[in-house]
């Protein structure tokens, strides 16, 4: 048996305009793989987690027993689950897929049963101050080929927005050496999110997929009247439309609309989704490779939708670095009930720390044919973007009162 010991474990933390934590796997022989451990605005936890905790288990273990690799860490931690482990397991688990693609001389893609699909569809974000200004910046979307659309617009009379911002193209959210605060409306933002969706039907058509992003702000009720209120606009998902803690929350907003619900990119585990998907709750998953367990732990979160008529829509926002995006890609590609991709574009400077072999034509994406994951860290040029702490904003009602960002 082809045995591949693990020779050296590094941690590296860099900047290009946000931080990226990326961990650097190598084996005696000398192949190296890439995993994604960011987690916005906690990124020194893992960085602590797995240099302390998970590096020193892993020298000297066989590089290809990923699944065995996968159970002891996360089994033998005793305390397992939640992000901090999860983002730090899926970066172990990534790294290792991208060394055993290598291995084999094949686009990791292929060791996951091989393309199922010629690429990957993806949504891109528009963000406008006005529905206007939202409607604009969709059309760019349009004339790149996007076949879908994320539309997030501020609302009057709220001095800010989620997903709204003064750069249009790489939006960051993580913006404050402290957190940014924000105030929340929830009866000014019900009232306004249909007429977004009704004036971009009139000026967009209805050939592109529109998708909108609640981030957790709803009750369940409030969802399901939201819900019902954007049916008549045929969107492809919303999202996040209630803070998914308790997954029995989505009983009352399934209950009352056809809109079809995308919940899971804070989803860390299997466990997290286990009754949305089962009782059928949410259409789509979005749960994806660095924050829950790699891709090791999502297919099975995968194969379990799959049979309950959920399809994937993984997670990719800017500050998933492109490590995840290819890991994301290759996935996409592969799995059998894939949904929707989300792509936010990174900054040059990131596409210059992390050179991949991705690209983007006609609304779709492909991992490319380089062998393993096809992304490389330029580690000098990383080093001369040091860290920056940055915090995600925080939210408070109009009376002050804590709440959700
Ligand atoms: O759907 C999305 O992409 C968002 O919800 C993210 O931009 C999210 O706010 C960030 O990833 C937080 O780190
Ligand atoms: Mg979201």
């Amino acid at each position: 048996m082809q045995i591949e010991p693990i020779a050296r474990v590094q941690v590296f933390v860099t900047c290009p305009g946000r931080n990226f934590v990326t961990l650097k796997i190598t084996t005696e022989s000398g192949v190296t793989g890439l995993g994604d451990a960011t987690l916005n605005g906690r990124e020194m936890a893992v960085v602590a987690y797995l240099e302390e905790h998970v590096a020193p288990l892993l020298i000297g273990r066989d590089a290809h027993r990923i699944e065995d690799t996968w159970n002891t860490l996360h089994r033998g931690a005793y305390w397992r689950g939640g992000p901090v482990d999860m983002t730090a397991l899926a970066a172990v688990d990534v790294a290792l897929w991208d060394i055993k693609a290598k291995l084999a001389g094949l686009p990791l893609y292929q060791l996951l049963g091989g393309a199922s699909r010629s690429g990957v569809t993806v949504y891109g974000h528009a963000n406008g101050e006005t529905i206007e200004d939202t409607i604009a910046e969709a059309k760019k979307y349009v004339a790149m080929g996007y076949k879908a659309v994320r539309l997030q617009s501020g609302v009057p009379g709220m001095a800010s927005t989620y997903g709204v911002s003064k750069d249009k193209m790489f939006y960051e959210p993580a913006d404050g050496a402290l957190p940014t605060e924000n105030t929340w409306s929830t009866s000014l933002y019900l009232n306004h999110a249909p007429k977004l969706f009704q004036a971009a039907r009139e000026a967009l058509g209805w050939d592109i997929e529109l998708l909108h992003d609640v981030h957790h702000r709803l009750t369940p009720i409030q969802a399901a009247r939201l819900g019902k209120a954007l049916e008549p606009y045929n969107l492809f998902w919303l999202e996040d439309a209630v803070p998914a803690d308790n997954q029995a929350a989505f009983r009352i907003v399934r209950q009352h609309t056809t809109t079809p619900l995308a919940v899971g990119e804070v989803f860390s585990s299997i466990w997290s989704c286990k009754t949305l998907i089962e009782e059928g709750l949410i259409d789509y998953i979005r749960a994806t490779v660095v924050h829950a367990g790699g891709i090791t732990h999502l297919r099975k979160i995968a194969a379990l939708a799959d049979i309950h008529h959920v399809k994937t829509g993984c997670h990719g926002a800017t500050d998933l670095s492109p490590v995840t995006m290819a890991a994301a890609l290759h996935f996409g590609l592969s799995v059998s009930n894939f949904g929707l991709q989300e792509y936010m574009r990174h900054t040059p400077e990131t596409d210059a720390v992390f050179p991949h072999a991705y690209s983007f034509a006609d609304g779709m994406m492909h991992p490319g044919e380089a062998p393993g994951l096809g992304v490389e860290l330029d580690e000098g040029l990383a080093a001369t973007f040091p860290y920056k702490r940055a915090y995600l904003p925080v939210n408070r009602l109009e009376d002050g009162t804590a709440f959700y960002w």
